[in-house]
């Protein structure tokens, strides 16, 4: 299932082949679109919530309806988080993930693209609700934005890793409600071990944070992807020199 080659080529969207056949395909990606505008939805309502102005008895009245809906969607739902699903074009996904699940209205969501060095890339604008310091963006989510675009470098070579640690330096404060630009490079790959670099750049292009990180393979998961050869250890993928971050 999880054949790193075979991973490689269908890495380009971030997801993995599903090795469970999906039964409906027009059907789920109906559900899929009706999910996600769901979320969007939600999304912008947080965003409003944060920043709305209106009288308290129009807060009280907008509380009662949301309590209404939120009543509608329990009607039925699962008990737990979501996991990995298959979705309507064979892919494995993490619909619920905080970063880039569609499902989720927390999520920005970051859509990180990448290729088969390992280079990820991710344009986001990050609002209102993820403010820390007045008027720029929070720390923590700062660390989860590299977390995800430094971790998608491990997937994307075919080695999808936890982030065993990641160690990140504010270098000046992210602002909120403006364009940032965060991308991800491989250092080094150890065997089971990925470390990875990456930072983020405001619309002046200077670098707000940057982090180094290294992603470990869980043991659990190992037997389902290509055991790494001698060659692999200390090298980039395909035995290239690892890959150099630009000046910042
Ligand atoms: C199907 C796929 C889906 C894979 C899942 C994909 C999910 C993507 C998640 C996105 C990113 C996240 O947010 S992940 C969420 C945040 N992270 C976590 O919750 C991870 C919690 N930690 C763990 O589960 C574990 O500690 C692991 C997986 C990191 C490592 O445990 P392990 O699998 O038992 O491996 P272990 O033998 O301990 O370590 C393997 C090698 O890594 C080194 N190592 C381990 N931790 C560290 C460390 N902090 N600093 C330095 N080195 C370390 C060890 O020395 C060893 O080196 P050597 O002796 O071999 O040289």
């Amino acid at each position: 299932m999880f054949n790193r080659e075979r991973t490689r080529r269908h890495m380009t969207d971030g997801a993995f082949a599903s090795p469970f056949p999906v039964e409906d395909p027009v059907a789920l990606a109906a559900l899929e679109v009706a999910q996600s505008g769901l979320a969007a939805a939600v999304r912008a309502l947080a965003d409003a919530t944060v920043r709305t102005r209106v009288a308290a008895p129009d807060l009280a009245a907008v509380a009662e309806q949301v309590e209404t809906l939120t009543a509608r969607l329990l009607a039925e739902a699962q008990e737990g988080p979501l996991g990995l699903e298959t979705d309507s074009a064979g892919r494995l996904r993490d619909h619920g993930n905080a970063m880039v699940g569609m499902r989720n209205p927390i999520a920005p969501p970051l859509v990180v693209t990448g290729d088969e060095s390992g280079s990820t890339s991710c344009a986001l604008t990050l609002g209102a609700g993820y403010e820390g310091p007045p008027g720029y963006v929070h720390g923590g989510i700062v660390a989860a934005v590299l977390d995800q675009v430094l971790g998608s470098v491990p997937a994307h070579l075919g080695l999808p890793g936890m982030t065993a640690y990641l160690n990140t330096t504010y270098r000046r404060p992210t602002p909120l409600g403006a364009p940032l630009h965060c991308r991800g490079w491989v250092e080094r790959v150890d065997g089971w071990k990925v470390h990875a670099r990456g930072e983020i750049r405001d619309a002046q292009d200077l670098v707000t944070a940057e982090a180094e990180a290294l992603f470990v393979v869980p043991r659990w998961a190992r037997e389902h992807l290509d055991r790494p050869t001698g060659d692999a250890a200390g090298t980039a993928p395909g035995g290239e020199a690892a890959q150099e971050p630009s000046a910042s």
